[in-house]
């Protein structure tokens, strides 16, 4: 029986007001995907996992690009796929996406489709479908592009990977004790369908210094570019305690905070200047003041998704 198995990192997505196009790959967890072809006369997937997540093949992140991938291509195949979880999900780490990418590219090198980046990320999109009922490509672009990405275009997907000229740690305050069923699918039923002209021109403002300060590797444009005034608005409900921690970040000379994806982490960006014990102290008594508890993850910037060399 041949196995192929991928690895793909958590990752943040909304970088500033980058909603649903600028995301940042981290070390901070990953997901291994392991998938193993029984026979191939027939097309049921069978799945494994260490977590408590769909086994429903159409239902699970991992396996349902599979499923459209087979039924594109005409591809048939009895399917084990272990989904090994290591990035915990619904708290805005790109754990569904993350399962998507690293499922999509073992698939892609059992059977040898040659698919381009873009291409492995339209198919991982099918496993956002899969968890939150749209096919948002942020977090799955981040896992297989690695680094931080802007997806210029979806149809057809476009990932300009962003060159960064500031080198940055990073902190992720990421709450144990919250569970949101569907969080992504509510959040993103949270998000106007209208805003004023006024906050769009805001918003642009921060995304061009955002992506300007990563390029020229000026620190205070990053910081700048890290503000959103309206989806993070929007959704302050599911993290009260992040605009505190914000300002918590920002008094101890972090470059910049916002807010994990969807959320309810939050992501700190630090360099030699920040004060990062500082920032951990005190943004994880600001989450027990909201009955939450964190814990800080340290993490660094991560490459894309990787198939695991045989030895
Ligand atoms: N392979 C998978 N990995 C993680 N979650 C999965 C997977 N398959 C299905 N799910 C479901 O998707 C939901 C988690 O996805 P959701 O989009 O809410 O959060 P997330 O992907 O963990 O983080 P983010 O906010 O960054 O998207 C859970 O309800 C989970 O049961
Ligand atoms: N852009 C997506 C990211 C989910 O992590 C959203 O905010 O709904």
């Amino acid at each position: 029986m041949e196995c192929k198995k991928a690895r793909a990192y958590s990752s943040s997505a909304n970088l500033g007001s980058g909603f649903d196009i600028l995301s940042m790959a981290h070390t901070a967890f990953f997901d291994t995907i392991e998938i193993c072809v029984e026979n191939k006369n027939s097309g049921d997937i069978v799945i494994e996992s260490n977590s408590n997540i769909p086994l429903e093949p159409t239902k699970n992140s991992a396996t349902y690009p599979i499923v459209r991938i087979m039924e594109e291509r005409g591809i048939k195949a009895s399917l084990r796929v272990k989904v090994i979880k290591g990035i915990p999900e619904g708290l805005g780490l790109g754990s569904s996406g993350a399962s998507a990418a690293a499922a999509v590219m073992a698939f892609n090198n059992l059977f040898k489709l040659n698919l381009s980046k873009e291409e492995v990320v339209r198919y991982a999109m099918y496993g956002e479908i899969a968890s939150s009922g749209s096919p948002h490509p942020d977090n799955v672009a981040a896992s297989v592009f690695g680094g931080v990405v802007s997806v210029v275009s979806v149809n057809p997907v476009k990932v300009v990977e962003i060159p960064l000229n500031y080198s940055f740690n990073i902190l992720l305050f990421v709450p144990l004790n919250v569970h949101i069923e569907e969080k992504t699918k509510k959040a993103r039923e949270m998000v106007p369908k209208t805003v004023k002209l006024s906050e769009y021109i805001n918003n642009s403002r921060y995304m061009s210094s955002l992506l300007i300060g990563f390029v020229k590797g000026e620190r205070d444009l990053i910081r700048l570019g890290l503000n959103d005034e309206i989806v993070e608005k929007a959704r302050l409900p599911l993290f009260p305690y992040y605009p505190k921690i914000k300002q918590i970040a920002i008094k101890y000379d972090a470059i910049g905070s916002c807010v994990s994806g969807a959320g309810p982490s939050i992501l700190v960006l630090t360099d030699k200047m920040t004060d990062e014990n500082k920032i951990a102290e005190e943004g994880t008594k600001t989450c027990n003041e909201f009955n939450v508890e964190c814990k800080v993850i340290k993490a660094k910037i991560a490459g894309g998704v990787e198939v695991e060399r045989r030895n």
